[in-house]
Order: structure tokens, then sequence, then C-alpha cells
């Protein structure tokens, strides 16, 4: 048996997941077997006869066959209505998912099935920046299935041409594989096609539909529909898709950009809504924070490493800090900006998300329900935010050189008197045992003086230290800090005291780097590959569910209220500084110091 289920690691996309390490590190191998090891027991889990029996399909066998050239029988129909309260029940739950991973897995890559991407919004800036340039780096690294098809969808009127004249514009060749690159792009346009219809129209879907299975040819048709367009008309296209252009004999999922909402109550009946149409599992909230490259390690320097584990609590830790800065201004998306704020668009779901993975107790597995279950119970144990702990700014004009630099509310699109945060600071606390009383500190900004993201953690002092004399260095604020610089130029860096050579006694400050760039040449991929890739094999890790979702708003809905109810004002901040000064005094209060702000890295 172990036999026919390694022979069956062959599809496309497992192959292009074996990343190959550099030829002196055995730790690769370590780490990629670890992912080896999530399929092998996805792949292994025995079907759950009563998901057979709510998604009204066939009986499944209760082994799954998993050579390539059987073909896949059985799957969930994408418009079967599983009502999600009987979801609560977590056993239930992971058993259906896991049941569901397997059945992606063996539907999404074999000679039988084909999976056709739909790109609602095919005419917008996300799709054009994004989606397709990561659908393309998928096709050119092998990653996508042998029988693939994507449609843009849009209300646009475009033939299928102009779809590809478009789409061409944005596509890059991967810096380490320029060879057959333009070659491969006109393979990969020839598999794009445009259908253009209205996103509450069902005639408009059904037509699409016809498209999509004369193209998908007979075979098992999987269906993956990417929800790219603004959030007002999420639901009437869920609505079309899953009842007019779902999959008849495959697995339809739905990709969902955020926001989900922009309160607790909003993103609550968000959901309801969506369940109106889709189980939980065909829901993939994404959160491309969850698919870049550092954020993907952090699982695994906490997990796979001796030394950090132990250190990770209130007993060594004296602060974790998540920073997120921007070097520009909304720049065009102000009107979508100035709806949501800062908050809502980086702290309540980019750093949040990291927060959680940070902080988790460990998994039971590197399953994805395993892993969510832990991040949502980090998310239960967080006290909401209070506004004596949050610093709001907004950033305003600055004139530098000759340069003149405009502030937020000179954006045509936002209202002269906007109150919206583009800056803010928070201190949050996780009342459970390995956390209480450490400060996790949030700062994130439009417009700063530079373009970063950072996970920092403060390490205590030394009891007892032996150097705590003048040895040059005040070893009370020189503690270890670890830094995982998320980006740019990717790198976990440990800041260690060390002597500086010679017959004195000196104290000096060190990094002990991974630097990325250096280590390896391989070009990073982008988080959008990651997780485009994960929604096609039905590894739902790293997108959020309902419940993550529901605690992850519990936490700022009071705050933002409050900001919004007393109309409280933001502390001016000049475009192109460090921020508000308050964000300062906020660190001081937790006795805490930003570590962005020293002059290293
Ligand atoms: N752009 C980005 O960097 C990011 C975007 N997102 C999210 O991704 C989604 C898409 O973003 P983005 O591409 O910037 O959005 P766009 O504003 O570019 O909209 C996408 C497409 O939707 C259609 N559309 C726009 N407005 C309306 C409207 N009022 N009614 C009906 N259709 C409309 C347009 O296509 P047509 O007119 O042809 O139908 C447009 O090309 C949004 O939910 C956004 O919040 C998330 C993170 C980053
Ligand atoms: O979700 C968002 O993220 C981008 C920043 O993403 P990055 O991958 O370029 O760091 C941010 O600019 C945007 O405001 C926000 O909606």
């Amino acid at each position: 048996m172990a036999a026919l289920y390694s022979s069956s690691s062959s599809s496309a996309a497992t192959h292009c997941r074996s990343y190959s390490p550099p030829s002196s590190s055995s730790f690769y191998s370590a780490s990629s077997s670890i992912r080896s090891g999530i399929k092998q027991r996805v792949r292994l889990a025995p079907v759950h006869k009563k998901h057979a029996v709510k998604s009204q399909a066939k009986p499944v066998p209760d082994v799954l066959m998993l050579d390539d050239q059987v073909a896949p029988k059985v799957t969930a129909p994408a418009n079967s209505k599983v009502k999600s309260d009987n979801l609560k029940d977590s056993i239930l739950y992971d058993a259906l998912s896991k049941e569901s991973s397997s059945i992606a897995n063996l539907d999404s890559g074999g000679e039988n099935s084909t999976v056709s991407i739909t790109v609602v919004g095919a005419s917008g800036d996300l799709a054009k920046k994004k989606i397709f340039p990561a659908l393309f780096a998928l096709y050119y690294e092998d990653c996508l299935p042998k029988h693939f098809t994507i449609f843009g969808y849009a209300r646009s009127k475009m033939t299928d041409a102009e779809l590809r004249t478009m789409v061409s514009k944005t596509l890059t060749c991967r810096i380490d594989k320029r060879e057959n690159c333009s070659e491969k792009m006109e393979q990969f346009l020839n598999r794009c096609f445009y259908h253009s219809g209205q996103y509450d129209s069902k005639e408009n879907f059904v037509e699409l539909d016809k498209k999509l299975k004369e193209l998908e040819g007979g075979r098992v048709a999987n269906r993956l529909y990417y929800l790219s367009i603004p959030p007002n008309i999420f639901i009437d296209a869920v609505k079309c898709a899953s009842s007019s252009a779902s999959s008849a004999n495959g697995w339809t999922r739905v990709i969902v950009e955020k926001p989900f909402g922009r309160d607790s109550e909003s993103s609550a009946a968000l959901t309801r809504s969506l369940k109106r149409y889709l189980d939980e599992d065909q829901i993939f909230r994404i959160d491309h924070y969850l698919g870049k490259e550092l954020v993907e390690n952090l699982s695994v320097l906490r997990f796979s490493n001796l030394i950090f584990e132990p250190l990770w609590s209130r007993q060594y830790i004296r602060n974790v800090q998540f920073l997120f800065s921007e070097d520009f201004g909304t720049e065009g998306r102000g009107g979508y900006f100035d709806n949501y704020g800062i908050i809502r668009d980086i702290m309540q779901n980019h750093l949040l998300q990291i927060l959680a993975l940070f902080a988790m107790e460990t998994p039971v597995s590197l399953d994805a329900e395993d892993i969510r279950n832990e991040k949502v119970k980090v998310l239960r144990s967080m006290r909401p935010l209070l506004l004596e702990d949050v610093v709001v700014g907004q950033y305003k004009s600055h004139t530098k050189g000759d340069v003149t630099y405009p502030a937020y509310t000179d954006d045509k699109t936002v209202p002269k008197d906007s109150l919206t945060p583009t800056f803010a600071a928070a201190a949050l606390f996780i009342d459970n045992a390995r956390w209480d009383g450490v400060p996790f500190l949030m700062k994130a900004g439009k417009a700063l003086h530079t373009k970063r993201a950072e996970i920092r953690v403060q390490f205590r002092h030394v009891p007892g230290n032996l150097y705590n004399r003048n040895f040059g260095t005040d070893l009370d604020q020189a503690t270890n800090e670890l830094v995982i610089r998320v980006q740019p130029d990717e790198a976990i860096y440990l800041k260690i005291n060390n002597k500086v050579p010679g017959l004195g006694m000196r104290l000096d400050r060190s990094n002990l780097n991974l630097h990325y760039a250096a280590r390896y040449s391989k070009e990073i991929p982008d988080a959008y590959e990651r997780l485009l890739l994960d929604a096609i094999e039905g590894e739902r890790r790293l997108f959020i569910r309902s419940d993550e979702l529901d605690a992850a708003w519990a936490l700022f809905t009071p705050l933002l209220k409050e900001l919004e109810e007393r109309r409280i004002n933001p502390e001016y901040y000049p475009y192109g500084s460090r921020g508000p000064v308050g964000a300062h005094y906020l660190a001081a209060k937790h006795n805490v110091r930003w570590g962005d702000m020293g002059s290293e890295q």
C-alpha cells in the first residue's frame, strides 16, 4: 500500500514544490520532508462517509487510489449546499476538510481532470498586478496541472486576444530562468480566455459555464474562482457562479479577497451570505501576508529548531513587535482606503495573522485545521484593544528639496476633513499562561521613511550579567533581539553581544545573519503564487477560517467604533517621516523601545 501512495506523488504540483536546497544544506531536506509529510497524511486520511451523504455524491471508496492513471471517481458537487451548523464540531470539521483535501489532491493533477481558474474582475488592478503574473509564474515552474484553463471575467468588453495582450504586458520572466520565456508566455497566453459579463447576471454566468465546459472537454472539471472585485459585489458574483457556473462533477472553490467586512457585524453578515451559496471549505479567504516566504518560515523556525521554542514565552521574551511601513501614500487607492484606514487595511488582518502564528501553541500536526485551531485559541485569548493603547496618525504634506509630497487629504478621492488613520501603533496582550504580561506591539503606516515589514523579538536582559559594567554597551538596553525581516531583502538575524577582538575587554553588538539573497540563489516566489497553488491543491492552512475572522474582528471592533464615534483626531506626521511621536510614548508606557529605531539594517 505504501508503494502505491508514493508512486502517486508525480503530479505537477508536487514536483514543482520540491525545491532544491543549496548543496551544503541538510536542513532543507528536513523541511521538504515536512511538506511531503503533510501531503502524505492528508492523502492517507480515510474518506469520511458522511461527506458523501451530505454532498449526495456517489459512494466514495474507503481507500483512495492515487495513481494518476486511475480516474478520480467522485468529488463533492460544488453546488451541494452543506449547512454549516454541524461544522462547529471541530472533529467532524477536521475530517471533512482532510477528506476534501484528499479529493482535491486526487482531482487536480491527473490526466482525467482539469482545473479552470476564473479571475472575476480580470480588468482590475489586482488581477493585472498580481493574479495573472502569479499564474504565469506557476505555469513557468510547471506547477499547474496538465489540463488547465484560465478565464478572465469582467464587465469590460474584451476579446480573448485583447485579454492576452493586456495580460502579456504584466508578465515577467524569472531572473534565474529566462530560457524559453517567450515560448512559455505564448503557451500560457493561449490558455487564457475572456468572457464579458455582469457580476449579477445568471445568464452571463451560464454563458461562461458553457465556454468552460467546452474547454474542459468532458474531464472531471474543477473550478476555482478568484473574486478580484470590490467587496460590495462579492455576493452577487458568488451567487451567480455557484448557481450557474459551478462544477457538476468536480470541486468548486472561491478565493475571496479582503476586506472581509469592516467590523464584526459586517464581517459576520458577509460570512452568512457567502455560506448561503458555499460551504466553508469552498471559501478561501486570502491574506497574502500568509503566503510570504518568511511568514511561512516562522513555524519552521520555531518548531524545527531546538533553541527557539524553549525561549518562546514570557519567561525570556520581553516584548514582540510587528512592524509594517510603506514609503508611499495611498496613491490612487484613497477611495478604497478612506473607508477602511490602516487598522483594518493592515493590522486586523496581516499583522494579526502573523501574531497568531508567532504566538500559537504547537499544533497537533501541520494539517490546516490543527494550525487554524491553534491560531483561533490565541486570538480568543487576546484582550480587545483599548483606545489608551493605540496611537493613530495621518500623513501631511512635506517638502524636501524641490519635491513636495502630498498630504493624505490631497488625494482627490479622499474627503478634505477625513480623520482616517494612515498610521497606527498599538499594544496588544495575550492573556494566557505563555504570554501573560508580554506586550505585543504593532506599528503600521503609509508614507513613512522606509518600506519594510518585520517581526522583532526583544529578549529579557541577562540576569546577574557578569558584563553588566560599563564595557562599552548598556547591556540592559542591548538585550538579544531576533529580527525576521519579511520584506524587502528577506533575512533572519539574531543580535548578540560579543567581545571586540583584541587584548582589552570591550563589548560590541553583532548580527548572526541568515540573509536569504546570500544563502539562496533562487528567487523567492511571490505570495500570490503560493496561495493560488494551495487553493488549487485544496491546502487551506494559509487561508482564514470564519472563526479566526470573527475572533480577529472581536479584538478591533470596539476600538474602531470608538475612534469613529468620538471622531478621534489623528496625530499628523510629515510624509516620509518615522511617524507620530505618540508611538514612542505608547511604547515607553509599556517599557519598550521600538526595535526599528536603531541605525542597523
Ligand atoms: N489592488 C490591490 O493592490 C489590492 C486589492 N485587494 C482587493 O482585491 C479586490 C480587487 O481589487 P482591485 O483590482 O484593486 O479593484 P478594482 O477597483 O481595480 O476593481 C476590479 C474590477 O472590478 C470591476 N469594478 C470596479 N468597480 C466596480 C463597481 N463599483 N461595480 C461593479 N464592478 C466594478 C471593474 O471591472 P469591470 O468594470 O471591467 O467590470 C474592475 O476592473 C478588492 O476587493 C480589493 O479590496 C486586496 C489587496 C490589494
Ligand atoms: O493588503 C494590502 O497590502 C499592501 C501591501 O502589500 P505588500 O505585499 O506590497 O507589502 C498595501 O499596500 C495595501 O494597502 C493593502 O491593502
